[in-house]
């Protein structure tokens, strides 16, 4: 029998840029998390690279080059019943701030940390804490 459950792997990218993170806010209608704001990033394509797909990702969603430094964290929820996402969240360091983005996100920030926990959803922050992600030095 065919099993109807679902596994996605998602590549983040925690992009630097002179001390702030880029967050970007999804698209009022997009029909998972509408308005919310996230990391940039998305799936991993079949056969890829893990560091190949988060640069891809990366460039299709905010148009940047960036460089990957290390790993943060790994993280894993179910978005429904039959659908269990693996999240990546890599350090990355950008040379530039000039954001294009797709129509994926309506809006984007370059965040200090104070703005992170204004903006972003209290699972993503839960994440943040649990992997000690606000003791970045890097992180203004
Ligand atoms: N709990 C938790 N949720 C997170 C983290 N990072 C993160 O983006 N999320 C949420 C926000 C997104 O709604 C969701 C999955 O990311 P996504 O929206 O880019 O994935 P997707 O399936 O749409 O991929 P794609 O179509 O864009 O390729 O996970 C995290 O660290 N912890």
């Amino acid at each position: 029998m065919t099993s109807l459950n679902e596994m996605v792997v998602v590549l983040k990218g925690f992009i630097l840029h002179e001390g702030k993170v880029l967050i970007v806010q999804r698209a009022n209608d997009d029909e998972v998390g509408g308005g919310t704001w996230e990391l940039v990033g998305g799936q991993i394509h079949f056969g890829e690279d893990l560091e190949a797909a988060l640069l891809r990702e990366i460039q299709e969603e905010v148009g940047l080059d960036v460089t990957v430094e290390r790993i943060l964290y790994a993280t894993t929820f179910q978005t429904h019943a039959t659908r269990q996402v693996v999240i990546l969240t890599y350090l990355c360091k950008s040379d530039h701030h000039e954001v294009v983005l797709s129509e994926e996100h309506i809006d984007y920030c370059w965040s200090i940390k104070e703005r992170v926990r204004e903006l972003l959803p209290p699972a993503i922050l839960h994440d943040f804490e649990r992997n000690d992600v606000f003791s970045l030095e890097e992180w203004v």
